[in-house]
C-alpha cells in the first residue's frame, strides 16, 4: 500500500524520505509547482530540504486525487492551513497529523481541527523532538505517536518506525499536541534570551519555569503529565529551545537582538509556529484562568507593546512564589 504525506516542507519531505527508506512509494502533496518539479524532475526540494538528495520513490503531485489509493496520510502542513488541507484529502484514511499549533479563531487542536474537517477518517498525532534535516539524515530519533485507538496506533507505529526512528504509543492525543504547540512560544522565549546575552541560567529557568506553564496548561486540557514530561512535550521543549536549528529560537534570538517580529516575520517562506500560537494560547490560558507568564511577555515581544527591557523586568519583578 502507498503512504501519502500532505505538505512539502521541510518537515513533510524529510517524513516522506523517512517513509520511502524502505523502497516503498509515497506520494508528496505540495503547493508549489516548483516543489513538485524540482521533486520529481531531481530528487530535490531546495526551497524546503536543502542539500539532501530524495529518494526516487517520492512522487510528489499537486492533486489531492492522487492521494485517493493511499491507506495512511500524514499531515504536514502549518497548523493555520491544516483545517483547508484536510478537507481536501481524501476521505476515511487513517490521517496522522504532524503539524504542532493551536488554530486561531477557533483555538482548537489539530486533532479537533481535523475531525471537523473529515469527521469520517481516523486520527492519530506525530510529535516530538525532531529537526527534519536530522531525520531526513537518518539519524537516531524518537518521537511521541498517540492515537486513542490502540491497535491502531500499533499499525500506524509499525508503519512509519525505521531502524534509527522510533515511535513510543501513547493514547493521549490531547497531552501531544499541547506539548508540541506550547514548546514553540518557550522556544521563543529562549531565543529571546540568546539574542538579549541573558546567558545560560536564564535559558535553564525559561525552560523549566515554561514547563511549568505548559503542565499547567495541558492539566487544565485534559493532558497527562506523563505525555507533558515525555518525548513530544519536555523533549521537544529541550530540543527546540537549545538550538538556531530551530525556526521559533532563531525568531526569538532576532527579537533579543533588537529587531521587530513585523521585520523578522515578513516575507519568509518558513513556519515559525509559535507566532502564531502564542497570542491563541495567551487568550485560551487566560479563559481557563492558566497562569503563563513567559507565554505573555512572548507575546507582548511578537505585538511590540513593550521595549525588551521592560518585559525582561516584568517577569523577574513578579512576586516570589513557592516553586
Ligand atoms: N521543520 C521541522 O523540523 C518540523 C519538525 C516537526 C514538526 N514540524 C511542524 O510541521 C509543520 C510544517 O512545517 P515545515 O517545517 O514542514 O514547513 P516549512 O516551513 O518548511 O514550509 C512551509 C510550508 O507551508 C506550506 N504552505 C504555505 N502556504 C500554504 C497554504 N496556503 N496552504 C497549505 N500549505 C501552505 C508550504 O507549501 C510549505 O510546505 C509545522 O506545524 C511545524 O511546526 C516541523
Ligand atoms: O524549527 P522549529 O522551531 O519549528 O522546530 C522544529 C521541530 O518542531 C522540532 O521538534
Amino acid at each position: 500500500m502507498k503512504a501519502g504525506v500532505i505538505g512539502a516542507g521541510a518537515w513533510g519531505t524529510a517524513l516522506a524520505q523517512l517513509l520511502a527508506s524502505d523502497g516503498q512509494p509515497v506520494a508528496l502533496w505540495a503547493l508549489e509547482p516548483d516543489v513538485i518539479e524540482a521533486i520529481n524532475g531531481r530528487q530535490e526540494n531546495p526551497l524546503y530540504l536543502a542539500n539532501i538528495p530524495l529518494s526516487a520513490s517520492i512522487r510528489a503531485t499537486g492533486a489531492m486525487t492522487d492521494l485517493a489509493t493511499c491507506d495512511l496520510l500524514l499531515v504536514v502542513s502549518p497548523a493555520q492551513h491544516l483545517r483547508s488541507v484536510v478537507a481536501q484529502a481524501p476521505a476515511g484514511v487513517p490521517l496522522v497529523l504532524c503539524s504542532k499549533g493551536i488554530e486561531a479563531g477557533t483555538s482548537l487542536l489539530m486533532s479537533e481541527v481535523a475531525q471537523q474537517a473529515q469527521p469520517t477518517s481516523p486520527i492519530a498525532v506525530l510529535s516530538g523532538p525532531t529537526f527534519a534535516h536530522e531525520v531526513a539524515k537518518g539519524l537516531p530519533t524518537a518521537i511521541t505517536l498517540a492515537c486513542e485507538d490502540r491497535a491502531l496506533g500499533q499499525r500506524l507505529a509499525a508503519r512509519i518506525a525505521r531502524p534509527s526512528f522510533r515511535p513510543y504509543l501513547s493514547d493521549d492525543v490531547i497531552g501531544a499536541e499541547i506539548g508540541g504547540a506550547v514548546k514553540n512560544v518557550l522556544a521563543i522565549a529562549c531565543g529571546v534570551a540568546e539574542g538579549a546575552g541573558l546567558g545560560l541560567n536564564a535559558r535553564a529557568a525559561l525552560i523549566s519555569r515554561g514547563f511549568a506553564e505548559m503542565t499547567r496548561f495541558g492539566l487544565a486540557r485534559g493532558a497527562r503529565p506523563e505525555t507533558l514530561g515525555g518525548l513530544s512535550g519536555l523533549g521537544d521543549l529541550v530540543l527546540t529551545c537549545s538550538s538556531t536549528n530551530s525556526r521559533n529560537f532563531s525568531l526569538g534570538k532576532g527579537l533579543g537582538e533588537g529587531a521587530s517580529a513585523a521585520a523578522l516575520l515578513a516575507n519568509r517562506r518558513t513556519v515559525a509556529e509559535g507566532a502564531f500560537t502564542a497570542p491563541v494560547l495567551r487568550d485560551a490560558a487566560r479563559a481557563a484562568g492558566v497562569e503563563m507568564p513567559v507565554v505573555e511577555a512572548v507575546c507582548a515581544l511578537l505585538a511590540d507593546v513593550a521595549p525588551l527591557g521592560a518585559v525582561i523586568d516584568a517577569l523577574l519583578a513578579r512576586p516570589l512564589r513557592p516553586e
